[in-house]
């Protein structure tokens, strides 16, 4: 196995498949989903690398994979490790 893909086993909760990992992010209102996503917008800007995001109402699914090498790269680790990051901000706020 790549090391890639040994690192999808550390980032519990998401799912590898055909080169992509996945995960849905659940909250309590609307807005609360919008405000995640533009945080991942932020980040996805700040380094170039650009997930999928799927809203539905109030669960937000990201996938990261890497278009241009049409694989899992390092890059799509790190987009995971950040959505991670960006959702404990908001499970801290509503303890
Ligand atoms: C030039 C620019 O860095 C590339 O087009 C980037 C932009 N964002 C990207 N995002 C993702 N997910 N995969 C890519 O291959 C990719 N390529």
């Amino acid at each position: 196995m790549s090391d890639v893909k040994a690192e999808v086993e550390k980032l519990h909760d998401w799912t590898l498949e055909d080169e992509k990992i996945k995960r849905t992010f659940k909250f309590d209102r609307y807005l609360d989903a919008i405000s995640f996503v533009e945080k991942i917008g932020i980040y996805a800007e700040s380094v170039q690398h650009h997930p999928k995001i799927v809203i539905n109402h109030t669960a937000v699914t990201v996938s990261w994979t890497t278009f241009s090498k049409k694989q899992l790269t390092e890059k799509d680790i790190q987009g995971g490790k950040a959505c991670e990051n960006i959702y404990r901000l908001y499970e801290n706020e509503m303890k």
